[in-house]
């Protein structure tokens, strides 16, 4: 069975813009892991516009594995060994952006990025490592020693030409490496079932969506259609 990661940020970002105390993303991820949620992605940006600090704790504490997405920068690496989250998921950030852009460049970045995930290793932390369905930084990811790669769906959800292609070109290289395969950005009910049809999908991590569509049905039942939708035959 694929397993359904719910970020819950925008939650966050919804409390963040009355900044008053609700909707509380903890919350949220209670109601998501009741209705089948498989564990609760949180993304504490350097710049703490939507999870904050406050809100990591109480997520750790659901008992729901937790997957901490993150920059990779000495702070957040810092946070995460106090934390220890199931997983840290390592996603490449700007001040300036919108939303998560595009993939990690491990390639580029292998000298800062080899002693940080090694600190996660060592603190029992399964490191994941979020990046572009490219032959090049699959294979880096595996030489850093990440234990999974999340390929960015971005791309495809912006219907760009030949992205399913790449990503399920890239699918079968993370396996071959011996990594775990996840995926996600921009997933919704629409675009979802090929992406869940990836040969070797563990894990799909799916949030704006969601959070969205809890507007007009509820959270709860937008997480179990989607957590249908991505394990239909
Ligand atoms: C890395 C990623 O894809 C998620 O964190 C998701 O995009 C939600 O966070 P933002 O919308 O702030 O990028
Ligand atoms: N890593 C992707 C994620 O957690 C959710 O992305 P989105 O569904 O909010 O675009």
């Amino acid at each position: 069975m694929i397993r359904l990661g719910v970020n819950i940020d925008h939650v966050a970002t919804l409390r963040n813009a009355r900044g008053d105390a609700y909707p509380d993303p903890v919350e949220a991820a209670k109601l998501a892991l009741k209705w089948g949620g498989d564990g609760i992605t949180a993304h504490l940006r350097e710049d703490r516009r939507h999870i904050r600090d406050a809100d990591m704790p109480r997520l750790k504490a659901l008992a729901a594995p937790l997957n901490f997405e993150m920059a990779a920068t000495q702070e957040m690496v810092r946070i995460a060994c106090l934390l220890k989250p199931h997983a840290c998921c390592l996603v490449p950030e700007k001040r300036t952006e919108v939303t998560t852009e595009g993939g990690l460049d491990v390639v580029g970045h292998r000298e800062v990025l080899a002693p940080r995930i090694a600190r996660l290793k060592d603190a029992g932390i399964r490191v994941s490592l979020f990046i572009d369905p490219d032959q090049r930084q699959i294979e880096a990811s595996a030489e850093l020693g990440a234990a999974v790669v999340e390929l960015h769906t971005g791309a495809y959800a912006h219907n760009q030409p030949g992205e399913l292609e790449r990503l399920q070109h890239a699918a079968g290289i993370v396996t071959d490496c011996g990594l775990e395969l996840h995926a996600g950005h921009g997933l919704t009910y629409d675009n979802v079932t090929p992406v869940a049809k990836l040969p070797g999908l563990a894990e799909l991590n799916i949030g704006h969506f969601l959070i969205s569509q809890a507007v007009f049905d509820g959270l709860g039942p937008a997480v179990r259609k989607m957590k249908y939708l991505i394990n239909c035959p």
